[in-house]
């Protein structure tokens, strides 16, 4: 599904997919704002959903907010990467955007459920970081929640309820971050995605660098 673009030191390299799961709460949409501040050639997967836009959300910036019968025709056109039914309501995340991404050569990143993960994970195995979100206890979570006041208490119950089937997937991720403290779980999330864009299979112009390297040695 990837093409290659250049990393910052010039040699090129297939994008990479970065996946960001947790239960509700945990930390994901926080930590992903404060790595597309801060890392660049990393774009945004904004995911399609029929869930009520929260109060203080741009549709299109943190969702585009779609009814039923549009979100279906998405994915009956195979307009959709992947997509699952989350606390009742669907979300997907858009075919175009992501594959435009990587054809430029950029990093996209994702806020997507275990669900979306693992359909991730079946079509483009080698090229997707998978990185779980853990809180450091339920009641942290729940505190988070709260304090977020953006859902209702059945919402949030929902939520909580949910937490424990959410968690039970962590085995099927790369990477565990705990986000006790934000500035240090949003540091470990960017040494793994600094790490993973140094690795060896994505970077297919290191053979061409090599061979250039090794011709200037012989002369
Ligand atoms: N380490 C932390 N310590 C305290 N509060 C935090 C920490 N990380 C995130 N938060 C706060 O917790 C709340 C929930 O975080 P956030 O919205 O990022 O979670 P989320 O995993 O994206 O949730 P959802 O899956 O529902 O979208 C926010 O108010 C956020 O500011
Ligand atoms: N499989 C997918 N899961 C998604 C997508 N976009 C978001 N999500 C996940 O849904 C829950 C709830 O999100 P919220 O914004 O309503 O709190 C959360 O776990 C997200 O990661 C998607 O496109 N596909």
């Amino acid at each position: 599904m990837t093409t290659g673009g250049h990393g910052f030191d010039g040699v090129e390299r297939r994008g990479l997919m970065f996946v960001l799961s947790s239960p509700s709460g945990a930390g994901k949409t926080t930590l992903s704002r404060m790595l597309l501040e801060r890392e660049p050639g990393l774009k945004m997967s904004v995911s399609a959903t029929t869930r009520q836009m929260r109060p203080g959300e741009v549709d299109g910036r943190d969702y585009f907010f779609v009814g039923k019968p549009r979100f279906e025709t998405m994915v009956e056109q195979g307009e959709l990467l992947e997509w699952a039914t989350v606390f009742d309501n669907l979300y997907g995340t858009p075919r175009a955007p992501v594959e435009s991404a990587l054809s430029a050569g950029q990093d996209v990143l994702f806020d997507i459920d275990w669900q979306g993960t693992q359909q991730l994970h079946q079509k483009a195995s080698v090229d997707v970081v998978r990185v779980f979100i853990l809180p450091p206890s339920a009641a942290d979570l729940e505190k988070r929640l709260h304090s977020r006041a953006q859902d209702s208490d059945e919402v949030i119950r929902k939520r909580m309820s949910r937490a424990s089937h959410e968690m039970s997937h962590w085995a099927e991720y790369d990477y565990i971050v705990i986000n006790h403290n934000v500035d240090e779980a949003f540091a470990e999330v960017q040494s793994i995605l600094k790490a993973e864009r140094l690795k060896r299979e994505r970077r297919i112009g290191l053979v061409g660098f090599v061979r250039n390297l090794q011709s200037q040695l012989q002369t």
